[in-house]
């Protein structure tokens, strides 16, 4: 079985993508790209990331109103990632249209909460009560629009499950026991992510940032 693991690949640089991407490529699952590799390099740079053999997250958080996430979608046509996210935030239609336009191998899922929002920021941008309220309202929208999954932090992933249990529940803000923080204020570790339900484990700075990112997936990949 392939690792649920999928390394963020966050730099603008390609050539630096495609070193980090040969460093990891045996202990990983799929490459995140998102929005700083992809105003960079576009569709150029996705291809080229697509020689490595892997699935591709294509984490570009798309949320504008309906008609324009659907050209957007479409106009990702050719590339085919595995994974593609929209904001739920967006509302139903624009989710509806988002699913509709993307190709047949393409997993479209919502993004909730931010990782690296939590309850205080919530608040501040007018959204009274706590992150998990929010995830799950989100979840209920991303499912009964015809998404494929979510995107939440592995503190909510358990209570997702119960109301949609076949959702694809994609983890970011993954943290080795001890590991730096950095900006996110939602974090559990690998292992904990999966015992509530990831699918997918999305992991940056942990490996990115490491003195041997090799050496730091496949210490991540022992603990799964
Ligand atoms: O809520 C979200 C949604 C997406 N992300 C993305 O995941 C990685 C996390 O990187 P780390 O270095 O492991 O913190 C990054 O590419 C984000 O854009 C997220 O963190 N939270």
């Amino acid at each position: 079985m392939s690792s649920p693991i999928y390394v963020a690949i966050d730099t603008p640089d390609l050539a630096k993508a495609q070193h980090l991407a040969g460093q990891v490529r045996n202990h990983v699952g799929g490459l995140k790209l998102g929005l700083e590799f992809f105003c960079a390099n576009g569709h150029h740079g996705v291809h080229e990331m697509m020689k490595f053999g892997l699935p591709i997250f294509l984490d570009l958080k798309l949320h504008d109103i309906p008609n324009t996430v659907a050209k957007a979608v479409q106009a990702l046509h050719g590339l085919e990632p595995a994974v593609l996210t929209v904001h739920a935030a967006g509302g139903r239609a624009m989710l509806e249209d988002a699913k509709a336009a993307a190709g047949t191998k393409t997993k479209v899922v919502a993004v909730t909460v931010l990782t690296s929002l939590d309850n205080g920021d919530l608040n501040e941008i007018g959204v009274n009560g706590a992150a998990e309220e929010q995830v799950t309202r989100l979840a209920e929208l991303a499912r009964d629009a015809g998404l494929d999954g979510i995107v939440c932090s592995g503190e909510e992933v358990a209570l997702v499950k119960k109301i949609w249990p076949d959702g694809y529940f994609v983890v970011p803000g993954v943290r080795p026991a001890g590991g730096a923080m950095g900006d996110q204020k939602r974090a559990v570790t690998p292992r904990e992510a999966l015992d509530r339900g990831a699918s997918m484990l999305v992991i940056g700075r942990p490996i990115s940032q490491a003195e041997d990112p090799d050496q730091a997936a496949r210490a991540i990949e022992a603990t799964l």
